[in-house]
């Protein structure tokens, strides 16, 4: 088989190709999206289904002089493969190689960069509208994924765009799936226009008209049959009543078609959605099979899809597992994710109480005023939303739940550096974020057996609560089999000689850095005490007395920014109580931190015990002047 991937060095090169050519491309593409996503992990079910519709958008249009916004852009693989970045696909999602998303910084032909929902039509939007106001011509085109429009962002926007610009375009790409089956009535909608017997006939006469007449005749008589066809079941009415206008649905894999639409929908001098049905994962029969599994993982077997199991429980499943044992014994227990059953575990949690499980879709603002509404009636809502994808719901937090002081348990995996998928998915902030909000508690567990004791300890606790842990696993502690309540705002101190020089703060994942520090300290003479903060908020003051007052250096070590992280809330504590002491913070620095591998990472960017004694060097040499003079 000839390659044509390797020709294809800009979009000006899918132009030059015939349609036979271009359907002989899809295939290489899908070959080569299966067999280098199974090397580097990655969204390759999302990608499998936009091979024909990125193709036939950079076939028409013309990047970078025309815009592509892509939703969360998971979906960008074909993008970049088209736009120059074919040789370098390899290293997608590596450290040092081509991000997971699209990413202005990468290439001209990435308009907006993403990684969370919801953005695409707003962006779009802001484009198309910027461009009438300098009289630009270009093209502005969104595609969206039918569960991007379970986000209310999308609906902000989608309210907006008529009312702002004569050009835009809107492709909707219609899988049927978020990261699980989508949810909701808007899934519901989309489904009805799609199954409707009229609309498929129209489809499969579209398909027939355009082999026989080719583009234009085939567009004209589609468009006055959809005509017709809309009074009898209004597909689409409601992107219409939003003022744009509705084409398809049409089949998202029909190569000619779409180009002859795309062709058409460029000449209109109006806000268009074009309606896409495509497959997650079309072309490997795995990621068929198994559409939630193949939307994002990890390295897999190109022939058969077999993924390697983790082994140990990941502190999501310990997470799973926890709840579900205070829902057995708790009725009040509820959980609820925002379109993240399956990174967040519950879908592990489901099968127990189904009537106590809520998926609302990529709507986490909504997650959280709902989760406090339910705690009104006296229910304890656990919402377990990932750190990063919690900041959307900042407003609700503190109107909704804190200010009422309502019992809601926030339930932030991905509590750290997130890793693979880079700086739209670290959660690096949450704890500056919420520290500043009254009322609510914020745990952080050194190990999972302490996860289900914050758990439990939340169950009972009658205000506000937020627990924050790291995507993966944990260091492999064994679970109680009944969690025991932590005495809010208490430390514990895992290790003191009573003698200590320097105290070091080790918060939750980084705990074991913290007695790795000091144990390099001991070895160079110094005594050092550990302690697990457990508490982000309330900081246990008594603690940061005592070894604020007693030691000559105080060291904190955490997963996240230091700006106004757990070592700002040390700081600021033995500010309070006006104890003298030097303090070294170790956490992330106040930029965007990359993907990449974890470990490396934290190496590169100084969060290992090594660099904390580095940092600490100046105050130690002081340190043991003093201590020999007292022994001289
Ligand atoms: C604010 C936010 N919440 C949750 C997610 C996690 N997430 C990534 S992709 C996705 C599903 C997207 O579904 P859809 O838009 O239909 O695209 P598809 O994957 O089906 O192509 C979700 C929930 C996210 N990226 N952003
Ligand atoms: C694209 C997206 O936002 C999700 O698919 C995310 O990549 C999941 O992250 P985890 O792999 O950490 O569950
Ligand atoms: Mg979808």
């Amino acid at each position: 088989m000839s390659n044509l991937l390797e020709t294809i060095h800009s979009p000006a090169d899918v132009k030059k190709l015939t349609i036979p050519q271009l359907t002989e491309l899809a295939e290489e593409i899908r070959e080569r999206l299966i067999v280098g996503v199974a090397k580097t992990g990655g969204h390759i079910g999302p990608n499998l289904g936009v091979v024909e519709l990125t193709l036939a958008m950079h076939y028409v249009f013309d990047t970078p002089n025309d815009s592509f916004v892509f939703d969360v852009s998971h979906q960008a693989y074909v993008h970049k493969l088209l736009t120059g970045r074919e040789k370098l696909f390899h290293t997608i999602r590596q450290p040092g190689g081509l991000n997971g998303f699209m990413l202005r910084t990468e290439s001209e032909h990435d308009s907006y960069g993403a990684g969370h929902a919801g953005t695409a039509l707003s962006a779009a939007l802001g484009m198309a509208v910027a461009r009438d106001m300098s009289g630009g011509k270009e093209h502005i085109i969104a595609l969206a994924g039918d569960a991007a429009f379970t986000n209310g962002i999308s609906f902000e926007a989608l309210n907006n765009i008529a009312a702002q610009t004569r050009r835009m375009i809107i492709v909707l790409n219609d899988n049927a799936w978020s990261i699980d089956k989508n949810v909701g009535a808007i899934a519901e909608y989309f489904h009805k226009i799609v199954t409707n017997p009229t609309v498929s006939s129209l489809h499969d006469r579209a398909a027939g008209l355009l082999e026989k007449y080719g583009g234009k005749t085939a567009r004209h008589v589609v468009r006055k049959a959809e005509e017709a066809a809309k009074g009898l079941i209004g597909p689409g009415m409601l992107f219409e009543e939003f003022g744009l206008s509705y084409f398809g649905p049409l089949d998202g894999h029909n190569l000619p078609l779409l180009i002859e639409t795309f062709k058409f929908l460029k000449t209109q001098n109006r806000p268009v959605v074009l309606h896409a049905i495509t497959q997650k994962g079309r072309g490997f029969q795995p990621a068929l099979e198994k559409q939630k599994k193949f939307h994002g993982l990890g390295p897999y077997d190109a022939e058969t899809g077999e993924t390697k199991s983790a082994g140990q429980k990941t502190y999501s499943e310990i997470f799973a597992e926890s709840l579900t044992k205070l829902a057995d014994k708790n009725e009040k227990v509820v959980a609820i994710t925002a379109a993240m059953p399956n990174g967040t575990a519950l879908d592990l949690f489901r099968p127990y109480h189904p009537k106590r499980y809520f998926d609302v879709g990529i709507a986490e603002e909504h997650a959280v005023i709902f989760a406090a509404g339910m705690a009104t009636k006296g229910y304890k809502p656990f919402c377990a939303i990932y750190s990063t994808f919690l900041q959307r719901a900042f407003d609700p937090i503190v109107h909704d739940v804190c200010l009422q002081n309502l019992p809601v348990v926030f339930c932030m995996d991905r509590g750290g550096l997130s890793g693979d998928d880079g700086p739209t998915h670290h959660g690096l902030f949450d704890i500056s974020y919420l520290r500043s909000v009254p009322n609510l508690i914020h745990m952080v567990p050194k190990d999972e057996d302490e996860l289900a004791d914050m758990m439990y300890t939340a169950m009972l606790h009658e205000g506000p609560s937020a627990i924050r842990y790291p995507r993966g696993t944990g260091p492999g502690v064994a679970v109680k089999a009944q969690p025991v309540a932590i005495e809010i705002g208490k430390a514990e101190v895992i290790r003191d000689s009573g003698r200590a020089d320097v105290a070091i703060f080790g918060l939750g994942a980084m705990l074991p850095e913290a007695v790795r520090l000091a144990e390099m300290l001991e070895r160079e003479g110094f005594s050092a005490a550990v302690i697990n903060p457990r508490f982000a908020k309330p900081v246990d003051r008594e603690c940061v007395a005592k070894f604020g007052e007693r030691c000559g250096l105080v060291i904190t070590l955490e997963d996240h920014v230091l700006a106004g992280g757990f070592g700002s809330a040390v700081l600021e504590t033995l500010n309070t109580l006006e104890v003298q002491v030097p303090v070294v913070r170790v956490g992330w620095p106040d930029e965007f931190i990359e993907h990449g591998k974890v470990e490396a990472l934290r190496a590169k960017y100084g969060l290992t015990a090594e660099a904390a004694l580095e940092k600490a060097r100046p105050y130690l040499s002081k340190m043991m002047e003093q201590i020999l003079a007292k022994h001289s």
